[in-house]
């Protein structure tokens, strides 16, 4: 549902939030919402996971077949979802699975963007994500990124609120994961721990396939064009001098339902024509964005080759119960990044 123009926010408000939210009603048929048995299914399965793998790195291969194993035993409801999801995705370009069960008690929001405990203390929500990103493909992180860790923090970090990562919490401009990278995410896995105190943040997302029946043709024609890159973010590059991307265009593949690669923060074109249609597919996605405001129990699945994804902003505490979202990337086709990672490793070597 599109929001009223005449309720926009006024240009100071651009800093918070995306004008077009609708966090409700636009995403009910991509939710699923598990029974409370479904949720101690999952849960037994997770502790089955943590009493045999508990003493092993969250990494290790025997840990990550376990997951795979466990995860072929996932309730039939969320498998199946899960089956459909992969294979034909969903119009909004994410899966929203609520009601999954969660560790309690909780520790304390990590101050710096990175637990600084035993994965176990997380067992539960680590494992069902671990689960349930297993039945979409191979779970992947990246040595440059968060320390390589196959589920990372999202929680905001003093002194970072408004870099355009996702230790900040200023607005954090549309982005496809890792655009710039080889093997980029093909699935992102965001679940929630903890709630931002006011409630108010929301993860957004819009989905080509939501704006290409408007697009006009011409500047689908640009965007198909290799004319783009995109700057490494600086969670990759760690401050150093900018490095990019090579050439690429923003749409891909069939005309009819095409894959989509951009970042409104870091990619830029040479070409005006390329510079206005970016533009013109922004203000495209903005209409169609659809907001979560995440809660504990929630996992939010964004389709990273369908939908773009972002933040509102929101003011942390710093108390230690602040927003507390936990990462995980997921890949197709693990064999075509066997180059770059060491043997038997899903993390990636450094760019
Ligand atoms: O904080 C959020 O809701 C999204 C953050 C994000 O884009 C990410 O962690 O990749
Ligand atoms: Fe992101």
């Amino acid at each position: 549902m599109l929001a009223d123009k005449a309720r926009s926010p006024e240009p100071t408000d651009r800093a918070q939030n995306f004008d077009v939210i609708d966090p409700s009603d636009d995403l009910a048929a991509d939710t699923i919402v598990l029974a409370p048995g479904e949720a101690k299914e999952i849960e037994i399965l997770a502790r089955r996971i943590s009493d045999c793998c508990g003493h092993l790195p969250l990494s290790h291969p025997n840990l990550i077949e376990a997951v795979e194993v466990e995860a072929g035993r996932l309730p039939a409801t969320v498998a199946s979802s899960l089956t459909r999801y992969r294979e034909y995705g969903t119009g909004s370009g994410v899966l929203l699975l609520k009601g999954l069960p969660v560790d309690e008690p909780l520790p304390p929001t990590p101050e710096d963007g990175a637990y600084a405990g035993e994965w176990t203390d997380l067992a539960i929500s680590t494992v069902t994500e671990l689960m349930v990103m297993s039945r979409l493909g191979a779970v992947i992180a990246y040595a440059d990124e968060k320390a390589g860790r196959l589920v990372q923090d999202v929680c905001p970090v003093r002194g970072a609120e408004t870099r355009q990562e996702n230790t900040g919490s200023s607005l954090l401009e549309l982005h496809t994961e890792d655009g710039f990278h080889p093997n980029k995410p093909a699935f992102i896995g965001l679940s929630c721990l903890r709630q931002d105190h006011e409630g108010s943040a929301l993860t957004v997302a819009g989905s080509i396939r939501a704006v290409l029946p408007d697009l006009p043709p011409q500047t689908v024609e640009v965007l198909r064009r290799p004319l783009f890159r995109i700057r490494l973010s600086s969670s990759f590059t760690g401050g150093e001098a900018p490095r990019y991307s090579s050439l690429m265009p923003v749409l891909s593949g069939p005309r009819d339902d095409p894959d989509m690669c951009v970042d409104f923060h870091a990619m830029e074109s040479f070409d005006e024509r390329g510079t206005r249609a970016l533009q013109l597919l922004r203000d495209h996605l903005l209409q169609a964005l659809i907001g979560v405001a995440m809660e504990p129990g929630d996992l939010l699945i964004v389709d990273n080759r369908l939908a773009v994804h972002g933040r509102t902003g929101f003011v942390p505490r710093h108390d230690g119960r602040d927003r507390w979202l936990r990462r995980c990337f997921a890949v197709t086709d693990i064999r075509a990044s066997r180059g770059s990672r060491p043997p038997k490793s899903r993390v990636h070597e450094p760019l």
